[in-house]
C-alpha cells in the first residue's frame, strides 16, 4: 500500500464512495469495503484478545481473593477485624473501581487503550505491594482502594480494546474470553486462598501474588498493537495499517486499504457527530432524549439487578457464610461457588446469541430467586446466633447441606444469565451517545456493589441470614417483572431497528414483531455486539 494514504485521503475516498451524482448513499458500500473480514484469521489477534484478558484475570483475581483474606487475617492488621471493618475493605474496592472506570473512559480515547492498560497494570501492582505489607488498617484499606482503580479502568478498557483488535467474526467470542477470565480470576482467586490457608501469614501471599499477572500482563502489552481504530482517529494512517496486516494476515493490499477506509468512515462518522460537544452535553442527551432515557433505564436496571441480587455477597464472603454453616474448609466450599459461576459463564457465552438475551433472562432470574428461597428456608434450622457464630456444639447438618445446594443452583442461574448479559446492555444505546451510556452502566454496576459489599455482614447480623437471603430473592422477582416490561430483546437487530423500539416505550412488543420478522425473512441473528467496529 502507497504511504501516501493519509487520514484525508482516506476521507475523500470515503466521500467519493458514499455519494453517487445525486448524493444518494451507494447500497452496500460500506459492506465492500469491509471484505477483509471473510479471509482467514490468523494466530495473532487470539494472542493479543489473550494478552489483554489478563487484565479481566485481574479484575477477577482482586476482586475474589478478598473472601479467602477474611478468614486468614484474623488480628495481623493490630486486632480482629469487626464485621464494618471487613466490609470497608472488601467494598472500598468496588468504590475504588467506580471513580477508575469512569477515569478510564473519559481519557481512553485521548490517550489511547494500551496507555490505559499500563496505568491499570501499574495500579494492581501498587495496590498487590500495599496489600501484601500492610500492618494497619489504613494501610490495607489505601491498598485496596488502589487496586480498585485498577480494576474499574480494567473493567472499562479489555471490551473496548478486545473489540477493536478483533476481527468482526470472533469479536463475540473474544469478548467473551474477557468475561471468561474475570470468573476464571475469581476461580484461581480461590484455588490459591485454599493452598494459602495453612501457611502462616498466607494471606500476604495472596494478596501480593495479584502483581505477577500485573507485571506480565504490562510486559506482554508492549507485543500489543494500540487499537487501529485508535490509531486512525489519531492520523496514524500508516501505524494502523501495519497493525491490519497483522489481524488480517491474509488480507491484500487492497483489502488493507479498504478496511482503512471502512473504519475512517466510522470514526469520522462518530466525531461529526458529537461535534464541538463537550461530555456534559452528551451525557444530557442521555436523559433528555426519550429514547434514550429509556435505553439508559433498561441498561442500567439490569446492571443494577445484576448486582443488587447478591451474587457478590458469595464472591466476596462465601467462606465466612459457610463458615457460618458449619463448614471447616469454607474456603474449599466457596470454591465450589468460584468454579459454577466459571464453568457457567461459559454457558451463557454458547447461549447467549442463539437464545437471545431476554429469554435467558427472564427463565434464569425467576430460579435465581426460587434458590434463594430455598436458603432462606435452610438457614431457618441453622442455630446462628447475633454475633454470626453458631450455637455451641452444632455440627453440618442437611439444612446447612441444603444452603451449598441452593446456592450453587443460584450461581449456576446466574453466571448463564444476568452475570454476564448484563455487561452486553451497550448495545441498547445509539452510536452518538454510546460511550457515555456504557459508562453509566459501569459506573451503576460498582454503585450497586458498593451497597452490597458494605452492607452484607451487617444485614446478616441485623437481619439474619434467612433476612438477607429473602431480601436477595425478592431483588430477583422483582427484577424478573422488570425484565418482562422494560427490556426488548434485540439481538441481531441493527442500531436503526433498536432506535426505532425504543421510541415506542420500552418496545418490548415492537421488537418481538421485528424478531418475528427477521426469522421469517431469515436473517442470521448476529450479535450487535460483534456487529460494531
Ligand atoms: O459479570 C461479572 C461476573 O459475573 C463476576 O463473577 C461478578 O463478580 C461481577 O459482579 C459480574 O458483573
Amino acid at each position: 500500500m502507497s504511504s501516501q494514504l493519509s487520514l484525508n485521503d482516506a476521507k475523500t475516498d470515503v466521500q467519493h464512495l458514499e455519494t453517487t451524482g445525486t448524493g444518494e448513499p451507494q447500497p452496500g458500500w460500506l459492506d465492500q469495503l469491509d471484505s477483509i473480514e471473510q479471509t482467514e484469521t490468523g494466530l495473532y489477534s487470539w494472542l493479543v484478545t489473550v494478552t489483554a484478558a489478563l487484565g479481566g484475570l485481574l479484575f477477577g483475581y482482586d476482586t475474589g481473593i478478598i473472601a479467602a483474606v477474611l478468614v486468614y487475617i484474623r488480628s495481623d492488621l493490630g486486632h480482629t477485624l469487626s464485621s464494618s471493618e471487613k466490609e470497608l475493605v472488601t467494598s472500598i474496592t468496588s468504590g475504588g473501581a467506580f471513580f477508575g472506570a469512569i477515569c478510564a473512559g473519559l481519557t481512553a480515547d485521548h490517550y489511547g487503550r494500551k496507555k490505559a492498560i499500563y496505568v491499570g497494570c501499574a495500579l494492581f501492582s501498587i495496590g498487590a505491594v500495599l496489600q501484601a505489607s500492610a500492618f494497619s488498617l489504613a494501610q490495607m484499606t489505601v491498598g485496596r482502594l488502589v487496586v480498585g482503580f485498577g480494576v474499574g479502568s480494567a473493567a472499562a478498557i479489555v471490551p473496548l480494546y478486545i473489540a477493536e483488535v478483533s476481527p468482526s467474526k470472533y469479536r463475540g467470542r473474544m469478548i467473551g474470553l474477557d468475561n471468561m477470565s474475570i470468573t476464571g480470576g475469581q476461580l484461581v482467586s480461590y484455588g490459591i486462598g485454599a493452598a494459602f490457608a495453612y501457611v502462616k501469614g498466607g494471606w500476604r501471599y495472596m494478596v501480593g501474588g495479584g502483581a505477577i499477572p500485573a507485571v506480565v500482563l504490562a510486559i506482554l502489552l508492549l507485543f500489543c498493537p494500540e487499537s487501529p481504530r485508535q490509531l486512525i482517529s489519531h492520523n496514524k494512517t500508516e501505524e494502523a495499517a501495519e497493525v491490519i496486516r497483522k489481524i488480517y494476515p491474509n488480507g491484500t493490499d487492497q483489502q488493507v486499504e479498504d478496511k482503512i477506509k471502512h473504519i475512517t468512515h466510522h470514526v469520522s462518522l462518530a466525531k461529526a457527530i458529537n461535534d464541538g460537544k463537550g461530555r456534559w452535553w452528551i451525557i444530557k442527551q442521555l436523559y433528555v432524549v426519550p429514547a434514550n432515557l429509556r435505553a439508559l433505564i433498561s441498561a442500567c436496571g439490569l446492571m443494577a439487578i445484576s448486582q443488587l441480587c447478591g451474587f457478590n455477597s458469595l464472591i466476596y464472603y462465601s467462606p465466612l457464610v459457610f463458615s457460618l454453616v458449619g463448614f471447616n474448609n469454607p474456603v474449599a466450599v466457596g470454591t465450589i461457588i468460584a468454579a459454577v459461576n466459571f464453568i457457567f459463564t461459559f454457558v451463557n457465552l454458547i447461549l447467549v446469541d442463539r437464545v437471545g438475551r431476554r429469554r435467558i433472562l427472564l427463565c434464569t432470574v425467576q430460579f435465581m430467586g426460587f434458590a434463594l428461597i430455598i436458603a432462606v428456608v435452610a438457614f431457618i434450622y441453622i442455630p446462628i446466633r447475633h454475633d454470626l457464630t453458631l450455637e455451641p456444639g452444632a455440627t453440618v447438618g442437611w439444612p446447612a447441606k441444603l444452603v451449598l445446594v441452593a446456592v450453587v443452583i443460584y450461581v449456576a442461574f446466574y453466571s448463564s444469565g444476568i452475570g454476564n448479559t448484563a455487561w452486553l446492555s451497550s448495545e441498547l444505546f445509539p452510536m452518538e451517545v454510546r460511550s457515555m451510556g456504557t459508562m453509566m452502566m459501569t459506573c451503576t454496576c460498582w454503585a450497586s456493589n458498593i451497597i452490597v459489599a458494605s452492607t452484607f455482614l451487617t444485614q446478616l447480623e441485623n437481619t439474619t441470614p434467612s433476612g438477607t437471603y429473602g431480601f436477595y430473592a425478592a431483588i430477583c422477582l422483582l427484577g424478573y417483572v422488570a425484565i418482562y416490561f422494560c427490556y426488548p430483546e434485540v439481538a441481531g437487530m441493527t442500531l436503526e431497528d433498536i432506535r426505532v423500539i425504543f421510541s415506542h416505550g420500552f418496545g418490548v412488543q415492537e421488537a418481538r414483531i421485528i424478531q418475528q420478522r427477521m426469522k421469517a425473512e431469515g436473517s442470521a441473528v448476529v450479535s450487535q455486539t460483534s456487529a460494531t467496529v
